[in-house]
């Protein structure tokens, strides 16, 4: 996904984690770190769009870690939380040039507001073409262009990682909603009890848990397009409700009164065979054909072989700049070495191909020796894991490294079964996704 990436900087465990789920509901990429000091080492690593922080934190406080980006990263806008009804702060805040703040306590909405008012023209900016050269993604970026200008629902299908998001974007900015919200829900991503109140929105009180009235994901992009991400992944039940939203379109809150008009331009994505899905009872009949109007199918990248060179370049280019290499380059058997493997990740296998490959060139110039395949879908971690271990130890801390190797390993002994591996490592389920997250940002890929 091309996210908003937010860095977070909150030292009090229990609002860190609240903050956490608001924003990674609202679509949002964090980083969450727990000092200023840890702050600057993320921001040397990474490249992020927006910083939030508290003042009050150990060491180095909010005020030090804003000077020091208004000092090394003057285009990164930073604002500041400020602690429990201290105005004077606020004005301090603002006078050392945070772009915002908000006084402790404060609602999900207000944050959201804020962090969206100052992040919304780079993710304009992020919603750009996708990189299409082969033949047959120049023919299905001009059907996209053709659909686009219409009304009509859209269902891409394609294998994970094909840039089904990607195309989705792209869709919205060149239909006639592009000024409106593009709003994504990932179906897949949010635990089944939530997506109801998520997609249609609640009052408060509706459900326990409920404190305050939210808008959903339908009213949020009124007048804009809604993309149902893996829209497969919701259960049968939730399917018949969806299936009547699209149909008389609008929506009423969870435990509310009032109708809501919608005007919303549907586009869902699903890698499954979707008619196969059907046939096996996995998926209403009424609600695939209600979605499948407009189908659009991005192939694997091993189909459309043309775009595997350009892809590469742009991805070479984008993760050489957050590395600061400078003239970074693939060698020509580097690139005949990409175009002749087949992708089962497609993109996303080949960031992280292209990224792990920087780390082990020789100042970016990335020749066959770098470009390591079976860590990607590494099977056993101390024998294919291990090059991309040596690349996290050269990003990281060798204690990081240690911790890697240890939940890789739970994770390929209980086959992948999350929940199972936290409790035998003895730290929650959320913790355990944090930690793989950040396995994942040094290209060690597990399941
Ligand atoms: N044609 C493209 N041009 C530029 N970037 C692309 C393109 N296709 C994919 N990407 C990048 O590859 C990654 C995966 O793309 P995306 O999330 O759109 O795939 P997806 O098919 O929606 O995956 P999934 O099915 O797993 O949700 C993203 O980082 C995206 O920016």
């Amino acid at each position: 996904m091309s996210e908003v990436s937010l860095l977070v900087v909150e030292d009090d465990r229990g609002l860190a984690e609240a903050l956490e789920d608001t924003l990674l509901l609202a679509g949002y990429k964090c980083f969450m770190v727990e000092s200023s000091e840890d702050a600057i080492l993320a921001l040397r690593r990474q490249n992020f769009d927006m910083v939030v922080s508290d003042v009050n934190l150990p060491g180095m406080d909010g005020y030090g870690l804003l000077q020091h980006v208004m000092e090394h990263f003057p285009e990164l806008p930073m604002m500041l939380m400020t602690a429990y009804g201290d105005i004077a702060q606020a004005v301090e805040a603002m006078r050392s040039g945070a772009v915002d703040y908000l006084l402790k306590p404060f609602k999900e909405e207000e944050l959201l507001d804020v962090i969206a008012k100052h992040t919304s023209r780079v993710a304009k900016v992020k919603s750009n073409t996708p990189i299409a050269k082969d033949p047959a993604s120049v023919a299905l970026l001009e059907l996209a262009k053709r659909v686009a200008v219409t009304d009509s629902t859209v269902l891409i299908c394609g294998e994970s990682g094909t840039g089904k998001e990607v195309l989705a974007q792209y869709i919205h900015s060149v239909s006639e909603r592009s000024g409106q919200p593009f709003v994504a829900i990932n179906c897949a991503a949010i635990p089944e009890n939530m997506l109801e109140a998520i997609l249609f929105g609640y009052e408060k009180g509706a459900y326990t848990g409920a404190v305050s009235s939210q808008a959903g994901k339908f009213e949020q992009a009124n007048g804009g397009t809604l993309l149902l991400d893996e829209v497969t992944e919701m259960d049968v039940g939730l399917q018949a409700k969806l299936l009547r939203v699209l149909q008389e379109h609008e929506v009423e809150r969870l435990g509310g009164k009032k109708t809501i008009k919608l005007d919303v331009r549907i586009i869902a994505t699903t890698n499954r065979d979707l008619a196969e899905y059907v046939r096996e009872g996995g998926f209403r009949e009424d609600l695939y054909y209600r979605l499948n109007v407009f189908p659009l199918r991005w192939s694997p990248i091993r189909e459309r072989k043309g775009d595997i060179q350009p892809l590469a370049e742009a991805l070479l280019f984008k993760h050489a700049q957050k590395m600061r290499i400078d003239n970074a380059s693939l060698t020509p058997s580097a690139l005949s070495k990409l175009e002749s493997h087949a992708w089962p990740g497609n993109v996303r296998e080949l960031e992280n191909v292209i990224q792990r490959a920087l780390i082990l060139s020789d100042q970016g110039r990335v020749d066959q020796n770098h470009i390591v395949f079976d860590m990607v879908t590494a099977p056993k971690i101390e024998e294919s894991n291990e090059d991309a271990l040596e690349a996290a130890s050269i990003l990281g801390r060798g204690v990081q490294q240690h911790e890697f190797r240890i939940i890789a390993q739970a994770l390929m002994d209980a086959k992948g079964k999350r929940k199972e591996v936290a409790e035998k490592l003895g730290i929650s389920p959320r913790t355990l996704r944090y930690k793989i997250a950040k396995m994942r940002e040094c290209g060690i890929e597990v399941d």
